[in-house]
């Protein structure tokens, strides 16, 4: 048990005051008051008000007190050191000032395992690095070819875009991405450019990318220290040859595979829908876990269509919407208490 001082909640909203409530509870439960079990783990989280709503559910909370972790909420106006102590600290933040303190943090304090690491986090919000190491994964014989679309990268002058576009070779339709990540609408605000003069029409900085046709289905791969989870989302349909051939310009598209997209109970074609073989999942998790240096993401994937086996990875996100994640309490709960007996394996007997 390692809870010192008292817990601050700076409540927000009606939420983060029920949060700060059941924290409240948790705190009186850790110094003897109440009927749960010890703390084994303490987890300080510092999220925004939308991830703590998806992400501390009810049911993950209660799940976690029985089995003895007890999240806390940072104080984002005290010092981080003078809190806690922590086991683990959980945390999903815009802005430099946060990397700088949450990497100072993690230096200062060994002892806690910090998810994630910011400066591998970082390596996230921007789609250039993002996808970096994925094409020079090793996955052979590993049912299954895992690449990157074609890409290029444009940072300045729209107008020169049609030529950069041609001296790369890449085929139309392309999918135009805001480089930056920053949790902002705008990073997710993606357009279809089906012709090349339109594309000075974008704004830079951008990451052009081949269109892939790929039944509109998307796997979603949550990793979640050594778990995956893969489910299926409703993506762009298919654009064949006639469409591109009718169509000219740019066109913003919604986000098409958010949650409401799940596509897990849908009719679909098993060529389509047929999940990514477990071994190359678990091949490229791994291997993807060991070069981002992150425990807590997921990856988008898709199949290119007439194909069995060859697939793109489009998008990997940090710390993503786990709520949705079918029984994600659990997988949580036993990943957190792992890291705990990890570290009572490492400290050295007294
Ligand atoms: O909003 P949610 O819960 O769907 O989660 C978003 C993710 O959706 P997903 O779980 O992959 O379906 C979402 O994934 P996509 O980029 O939509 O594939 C992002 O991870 C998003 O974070 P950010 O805006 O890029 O910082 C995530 O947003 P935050 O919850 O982290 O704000
Ligand atoms: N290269 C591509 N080929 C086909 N569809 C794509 C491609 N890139 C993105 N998409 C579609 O656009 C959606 C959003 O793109 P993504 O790169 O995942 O951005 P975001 O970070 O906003 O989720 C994907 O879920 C998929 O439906
Ligand atoms: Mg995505
Ligand atoms: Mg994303």
């Amino acid at each position: 048990m390692r809870l010192k001082g008292e817990i601050h909640n700076p409540c927000c909203d009606e939420e983060e005051e029920k949060v700060a409530e059941e924290n409240g509870r948790e705190l009186n439960s850790i110094v003897g008051v109440g009927i749960s079990p010890p703390a084994k783990l303490v987890v300080g989280y510092a999220l925004t008000s939308k991830k703590k709503k998806s992400f501390l559910q009810p049911k993950l909370l209660g799940l976690a007190r029985n089995m003895g972790i007890f999240f806390i909420a940072i104080d984002l106006n005290r010092a981080l050191s003078d809190q806690g102590p922590f086991d683990v600290v959980l945390h999903k933040l815009a802005g430099k000032e946060w990397s700088e303190i949450i990497e100072d943090y993690r230096q200062r304090h060994p002892e806690v395992t910090v998810l994630d690491p910011p400066n591998a986090v970082q390596h996230l919000h921007n789609r250039q690095s993002m996808l970096q190491g994925v094409a020079d994964l090793n996955l052979s014989d590993c049912h299954g070819k895992v690449g990157v679309p074609k890409q290029l990268i444009v940072t300045k002058d729209p107008l020169s875009i049609p030529n950069e576009v041609d001296k790369a070779g890449l085929k139309l339709p392309l999918v135009a991405k805001p480089l930056l990540v920053d949790g902002s609408a705008k990073s997710h605000e993606l357009f279809l450019a089906y012709d090349q003069c339109s594309l000075s029409e974008l704004e830079p900085p951008l990451v052009l990318q081949e269109f892939v046709n790929h039944g509109g289905v998307l796997f979603k791969v949550y990793i979640v220290g050594e778990a995956i989870k893969v489910v299926r989302r409703f993506s762009l349909p298919n654009i064949s040859k006639r469409e591109l051939e009718k169509l000219a310009g740019v066109f913003r598209f919604p986000r098409v595979s958010c949650a409401a997209a799940s596509a897990d109970d849908a009719d679909l074609d098993p060529s389509i829908a047929e999940l990514p073989e477990r071994p190359l999942l678990e091949n490229l998790a791994r291997q993807l876990r060991q070069r981002l240096g992150l425990r807590l993401f997921n990856v988008d994937m898709i199949r290119e269509h007439g194909t069995k086996d060859v697939f793109y990875v489009i998008d990997i996100n940090y710390f993503p919407g786990y709520g949705k994640m079918p029984d994600y309490e659990h997988i949580f709960t036993d990943f957190l208490l792992s890291l705990g007996q990890s570290k009572h394996r490492k400290r050295p007997a007294t």
